[in-house]
């Protein structure tokens, strides 16, 4: 059994429930350990607390070189963490390299953001000078999800530290494993006690954590749902910082464009990446209802049909590996099920490849029939395609959802792309690229129910400190002239 919490320096047991986490692609068990009491979040939260001062008072040059010795035990420990990552997730190991590289990457750049979003500025006014610097906010509490266990908390933690923040990171239940390795990479690289704690559990920990009252900010990344159960919890507390990075339901529109296999290829990277677990993958893909719409579909259909699916680690290394669980296979074909009810057709049907485990093979699906199309993220690869007669109407359609993440369109015609950058509501759009793949030198956030305008990457730097505007004069002098009707003598 694993001494899953980390409090103050010190890796104890939890005293809460057991729970587990498996690679989902072969039901071997990777992780055991117990979940976090109340009484051990409320230590972590305290052991935070107890930390910030002296975390705080560093300079921002001294944080940064703990930083970058973090850095330099991500960059030695890069197999390890794409191993770790691959194994408790079932993505391949291909993509949890870069899953690991971007962990290592996070850092020139959050160094950099801080210093350009939240660095000092000084200016002259009669007889002082206008100030502007920033300070953290306190104890922050950093919620994963599981699709990115390393490279989005990691995109929290990072500039969360950096402001002088303290942490309690509370990672999803699913990929306990990874997060501990992470916060052990920390301990390495001598990170002082209680300034990144570690409390593992399942929703219970997250809700004894989130309404907390000893945490002065809330930086999540997950599913739409919790993210609005945190922001109704967080109502009321106009004092607290919640950031909240949540899912899509995001539209693709093709136009008709000269390069067919160039578009094909896009659409896959866009639709099937992750086997459709990253909140920007591509869920509707809007199509002309043309000849040319037709042969790009047959192209889409052939090369979806033969996308690689498999372990991890095999060789030759597949395209898409396992979704998280066996629970979300089973929730894909349900979500399958239901569009085909509501009047879709299947152009190729996604299926559970294995019972006990959450291969499935990706899915694509017209589901132009259906007069209502639920406006829900299905987090797994299904694409659902739309036929479109006019450009206005695609627009029109692509907007019709709450969410607003990622959008983009394929066109050769840069004025088409002109009129679908001003009417698209999203907060990342892309042209004739894949929606998947954000930098993190750019900021990353979405509108509408995927986020509360506080977008993360490059703008983590604004939600981790606040600004403090002054105006300084090395002593007192009376002006020279004193205002009307005032005596001092
Ligand atoms: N916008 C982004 O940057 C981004 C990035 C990655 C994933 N996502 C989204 O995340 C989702 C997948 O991740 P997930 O399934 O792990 O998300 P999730 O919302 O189920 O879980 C995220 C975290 O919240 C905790 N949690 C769950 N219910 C809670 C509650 N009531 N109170 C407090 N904590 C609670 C979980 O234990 C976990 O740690 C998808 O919707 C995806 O689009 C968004
Ligand atoms: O699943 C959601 C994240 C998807 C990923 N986005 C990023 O990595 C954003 C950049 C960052 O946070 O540094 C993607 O677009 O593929």
């Amino acid at each position: 059994m694993t001494s899953s919490l980390f409090i103050n320096g010190q890796w104890e047991q939890g005293a809460g429930a057991a729970f587990s986490s498996i690679n989902p692609a072969t039901g071997e068990a990777v992780w055991q350990g117990h979940a976090a009491s109340p009484a051990q979040v409320d230590q972590a939260i305290q052991a935070a607390r107890d930390a910030f001062t002296a975390w705080a008072d560093l300079s921002f040059a001294e944080r940064c070189e703990q930083v970058q010795r973090y850095a330099d035990e991500l960059k030695a420990n890069k197999e390890l963490i794409a191993k770790t990552i691959a194994a408790e997730t079932g993505k391949p190991y291909w993509e949890t390299l870069t899953e690991a590289a971007a962990m290592a990457g996070k850092i020139d750049i959050s160094i950099k953001a801080a210093t350009e979003r939240t660095g000092e500025r000084e200016s002259d006014m009669p007889g002082a000078k206008a100030v502007l610097r920033h300070k953290p906010h306190g104890v922050v509490a950093v919620f994963g999800p599981y699709n990115f266990p390393g490279h989005l908390p990691n995109g929290h933690i990072v500039p969360a530290l950096l402001a002088g923040n303290t942490v309690v990171l509370k990672p999803s239940e699913l990929t306990p494993h990874v997060a501990q390795l992470m916060v052990q990479l920390w301990e390495k690289s001598g990170l002082p006690a209680g300034v990144l704690n570690l409390v593992q559990g399942e929703k219970e920990t997250g809700i004894a954590l989130a309404q907390h009252a000893g945490i002065d900010g809330l930086f999540f990344t997950g599913s739409s749902r919790t993210g609005h159960i945190l922001h109704e919890q967080f109502a009321g507390h106009p004092g607290k910082i919640l950031a909240l990075e949540m899912g899509g339901n995001n539209p693709l529109i093709i136009d008709e464009v000269a390069d067919v296999k160039a578009a094909v290829h896009e659409t896959i990277q866009s639709a099937y990446i992750t086997s459709g677990q990253r909140c920007t993958c591509a869920r509707r893909l809007f199509v002309p209802a043309t000849e040319w719409g037709d042969r790009f579909l047959e192209q889409l259909t052939s090369a979806v049909s033969q996308i690689e699916v498999g372990d991890a680690f095999a060789e030759p290394a597949p395209f898409m590996g396992s979704l998280i669980s066996e629970a979300a296979a089973d929730g894909m074909v349900a979500a399958q099920e239901t569009l085909r009810e509501l009047g879709a057709q299947s152009l190729v049907e996604l299926t559970k490849l294995k019972a006990g485990t959450g291969l499935v093979s990706p899915g694509l699906i017209d589901v132009t029939a259906i007069a209502e199309l639920p406006d829900e993220e299905y987090f797994g690869p299904l694409l659902q395609v739309i036929r479109y007669r006019d450009f206005d109407t695609a627009i029109a359609q692509a907007n019709a959802t709450s969410y607003g993440l990622s959008a983009g369109i394929f066109s050769d015609d840069e004025a088409t792309y002109q009129r679908f950058y001003r009417r698209i509501r999203a907060g990342i759009v892309n042209w004739n690229k894949q929606l998947t793949g954000a930098s993190s030198a750019a900021p990353f956030g979405g509108i509408g129910a995927s986020g509360n305008h506080r977008a993360s990457a490059y703008y983590a730097a604004d939600y981790c400190a606040y600004p403090v505007a002054g105006i300084e004069a090395d002593a007192l002098a009376l002006p020279a002239t004193l205002s009307p009707g005032l005596k001092i003598d």
